[in-house]
């Protein structure tokens, strides 16, 4: 088993009165895959903000890559933000600036990097996110859905972060097009050792890159395990979610 690089421990929080999680405890490996499903409404785009500290919890404790978060000092936050790179579901990019720009905008916080070093490693990141190379001049109104999807990944990935944090990256993309993002994910996360945190709906997503799985049902993780054990968990929304059609469907090509 690998280190922690995630670990949170009686998790609450709360918006006004409406408790969305209450006692969640999470741990994540370094290097793993992490898929976090759950109905809608159950919190998982709140847990990753909450996490990544962008949202404050009311009770518990997160640490990330050995930092408590929220940071205790501003050169302690610094230095985890360093470490970790958020794609959020829409990009989530400045609209009045490039892609190139875009994903140079992490990049200036390296002290004394050239100019020119700046764009050249954004390229190489809008490359590695599997963008033609035209697309760095480009405004993100000018990019199609699944461009600006990598667009934001390429950005997420501009300080060679440790952990990706990634909120639905294939939703609204074609099959193909998710196809291409789900081996893109695995491929970055095999070669560069990336730990992700994945939350999804795309249950194809799902048995193609993830390693495990975090179900968030009842305000808590209510079970993490492999695909194989989802199938043994005896719980509705657990037995509904992985033995649907959909479930059916999304695993054929592995058990083929
Ligand atoms: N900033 C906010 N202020 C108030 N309530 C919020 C805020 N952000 C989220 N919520 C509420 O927290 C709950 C969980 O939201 P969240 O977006 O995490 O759900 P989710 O599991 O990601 O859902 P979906 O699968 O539909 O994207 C929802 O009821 C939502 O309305």
């Amino acid at each position: 088993m690998g280190d922690t690089v995630i670990s949170v421990r009686g998790l609450r929080t709360q918006f006004g009165a409406q408790v969305v999680h209450d006692g969640l405890d999470l741990d994540v490996t370094r290097g793993e895959i992490l898929g976090v499903v759950g109905g809608s409404g159950t919190g998982k785009s709140v847990l990753l903000r909450t996490i990544v500290g962008l949202n404050a919890a009311r009770e518990g404790t997160i640490e990330v890559l050995g930092s408590s978060v929220p940071a205790r000092s501003k050169a302690e936050r610094e230095r985890l933000e360093g470490r970790i790179g958020v794609m959020f579901q829409d990009g989530a990019l400045f609209s009045s600036l490039t892609v190139r720009e875009n994903v140079e905008v992490p990049l200036r916080r390296i002290a004394g990097l050239a100019p020119k070093t700046q764009s050249e490693l954004a390229d190489l990141k809008i490359s590695m996110s599997g963008l033609p190379y035209y697309a760095g001049d480009k405004y993100p109104s000018e990019l199609s859905g699944g461009m600006r999807k990598r667009a934001g990944l390429a950005r997420a990935l501009a300080l060679d972060p440790e952990i990706v944090f990634l909120d639905e990256p294939t939703a609204g993309l074609d099959p193909i097009g998710a196809a291409e993002f789900d081996r893109l994910i695995h491929g970055l996360s095999r070669s560069l050792g990336l730990t992700v945190f994945l939350v999804t709906h795309d249950l194809d997503t799902l048995y193609a890159v993830c390693d495990r799985v975090a179900v968030l049902a009842e305000k808590r993780v209510l079970v993490t395990g492999t695909l194989d054990q989802m199938g043994r968990v005896d719980h509705p929304w657990v037995r509904q979610y992985f033995d649907g059609p959909r479930a059916r469907a999304a695993r054929a090509p592995k058990e083929g």
